[in-house]
């Protein structure tokens, strides 16, 4: 149980190094609650020698008062230390999902093209809130497990040593128990967060194309493997149920054994009633920290197997990375050039490109054309970076991007492709994509430009219409031009046209070449299309030659 925490903590702790003060302090308040407890129950032992057993009501007022005193005393300090725990924990979630999801940014397509975006999605969430119940809250959960332990059992060797000794006779029964249900537990984790993530993953994808399941799908796939997750679920739940119920057995024996050694103890003068009842009052609070240290193997488990999941991502190797050198020289003037590119795909054995060379000066626009797979779409993933070249260099400016900040890069380069991305929110959030801190007048003149704003406006709230998810109120040409739109307004110098024309129809792609023409004016424009209106627009073409036949050069 312990080495996998160890993996865990390893990788992880250090994300919760920064809430430190904050644990320490919840865990304090939470040590400083269980005092309190133990001082109530000693108080309780008084009032049961002093008060109950000799009938004297007025003895009692003052250790009641007391015990009110330290119980709110207690629920002050245990309230606030849970809301501090809560706290860290949050904290902890929050960097957990930004570093996870940063990392995320840098890998290539291939990574995601292999992946289901629900999986990603059930390990962005559940699994990053099963790294924290560990490594946060579990930190302060099973510290002061622990003290509250050491405290109450300290109170009862002080109240009976003789007694306390039956009393945690249970103990070593509990690590025995805890151990097996670890070892059982573990692995029905791993297939619980597993099969979680693949529900999740169908019901993204059947979400996202519900048209094609609505015609064709298989309606009880997502029953499937609901029912897998719903099983493996109910196998931890039978554990979880067993654990608690043995537990329960093996206390009430420790109880009657202390009851019964009691008993004996009083009879021989040695214990009071009083002591007894306090006695047995401790047992209540000694348990169920013992429990929950106990419980910890679950926590544990799942943990682990949420952190592989995490740790699959984050080991993931990005196939582009910053230069530790890489200094952003500020806006590019727009000088792209490709210089004796040689590209293959990871995996791959065949190039792509080959000895490719392109120069597209600042303003210029250049369609670039061939045959279907003669790599027009990796020209621009290479300008891109979502790749690097196997040979020769990319450069803006007459710099190798390389050496430029990836994020200074795509800054300075807008993509606009055949499939429109849109995002849930309205359309003025959709057009202010690239730079929410657009005016509206600035969202409207982009608009204008794109040939968008008569259509956006006879829309019924204008440019507060919600377009939902990718879009599904507006047609691909008014997709199109809305891109154009963003893309207008983040003004890039640089502008790959990816097919922007290939999924309209005639009269939606006529409306859209002349804003495309508008957007692209004073860039540097590389234009992938098969479209000979688009051609028309070109200062220069560039065709690619059906894979490997020769070099180009323009
Ligand atoms: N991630 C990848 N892994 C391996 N091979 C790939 C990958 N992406 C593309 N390819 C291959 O590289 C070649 C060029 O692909 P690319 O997408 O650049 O072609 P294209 O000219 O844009 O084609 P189209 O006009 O059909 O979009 C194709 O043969 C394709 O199968």
């Amino acid at each position: 149980m312990l080495a996998p925490a160890r993996v865990v903590f390893a990788r992880f702790w250090p994300l919760a190094r920064s809430n430190r003060r904050l644990l320490g302090a919840a865990a304090l308040l939470l040590v400083a609650a269980a005092g309190c407890d133990t001082t109530a129950i000693w108080l309780f032992s008084g009032i049961t020698d002093t008060v109950l057993k000799n009938g004297d009501l007025a003895a009692f007022w003052r250790p009641a008062a007391v015990w009110a005193g330290v119980a709110l005393l207690s629920g002050v300090v245990g309230s606030v230390g849970q809301y501090l725990t809560a706290l860290a924990g949050e904290r902890f979630l929050l960097s957990l999902r930004d570093k996870v999801f940063a990392h995320l940014r840098t890998l290539s397509p291939d990574f995601f093209a292999k992946r289901q975006r629900g999986d990603l999605v059930a390990r962005l969430t559940s699994d990053v809130e099963s790294v924290e119940a560990l490594v946060g809250s579990g930190v302060v959960q099973t510290f002061t497990s622990l003290v509250s332990v050491v405290f109450f059992a300290a109170a009862a060797v002080l109240l009976s040593w003789e007694l306390a000794l039956a009393a945690v006779a249970v103990i070593p029964g509990f690590v025995l128990l805890a151990r097996w249900f670890a070892r059982r537990v573990t692995k029905l984790a791993q297939v619980e967060r597993a099969r979680h993530g693949l529900l999740t993953g169908v019901i993204e994808e059947d979400l996202a194309n519900m048209a094609l399941v609505q015609v064709h799908g298989r309606p009880g796939r997502v029953g499937e493997l609901g029912l897998g997750w719903m099983r493996s679920k109910l196998a931890l739940a039978r554990f979880g149920a067993l654990y608690p119920a043995m537990v329960y057995v093996m206390e009430t024996v420790s109880v009657l054994a202390v009851i019964g050694f009691g008993a004996w103890e009083i009879a021989q003068h040695r214990l009071t009633i009083g002591g007894l009842f306090a006695f047995a009052a401790f047992l209540g609070y000694l348990y169920p920290p013992i429990r929950a240290l106990g419980q910890l193997s679950l926590t544990v488990a799942q943990a682990t197997s949420g952190s592989a999941r995490l740790l699959e991502l984050l080991d993931a190797e990005p196939t582009v990375r910053d230069e530790p050198t890489a200094v952003d020289p500020g806006r590019a003037k727009g000088l792209v050039s490709f210089h004796d590119v040689g590209f293959r795909y990871p995996d791959t054995d065949e190039p792509v490109l080959d000895g490719f060379r392109l120069i597209v000066r600042p303003g210029e626009l250049v369609a670039v054309t061939g045959e279907s797979g003669a790599g027009k779409s990796t020209v621009a993933r290479l300008l891109l970076r979502f790749y690097d070249t196997s040979e020769g260099t990319v450069r803006l400016d007459g710099v190798d991007v390389r050496t430029l900040p990836l994020a200074a890069l795509r800054r300075d380069i807008s993509l606009l492709s055949q499939e429109t991305l849109m995002f849930h929110g309205t359309i003025a959030d959709n057009i202010a994509y690239g730079r929410p801190d657009a005016t509206r007048d600035e969202i409207v003149a982009a608009a204008r430009a794109a040939d968008a704003e008569d259509f956006v406006q006879s829309l019924p709230d204008g440019y507060d219409t919600l377009v939902g998810d990718r879009g599904y109120r507006l047609s691909g040409g008014q997709r199109q031009r809305i891109a154009i739109a963003r893309a207008l307004l983040a003004d890039a110098p640089v502008l790959v046209l990816d097919e922007p024309t290939s999924s309209l129809d005639g009269p939606a792609a006529r409306r859209v070449i002349e804003p495309l023409r508008r957007l692209a004016g004073g860039r540097s424009t590389i234009l992938i299309t098969h479209d000979p209106r688009l051609v028309a627009l070109a200062d220069r073409v560039v065709h690619l030659p059906d894979r490997l036949s020769f070099p180009v050069t323009h």
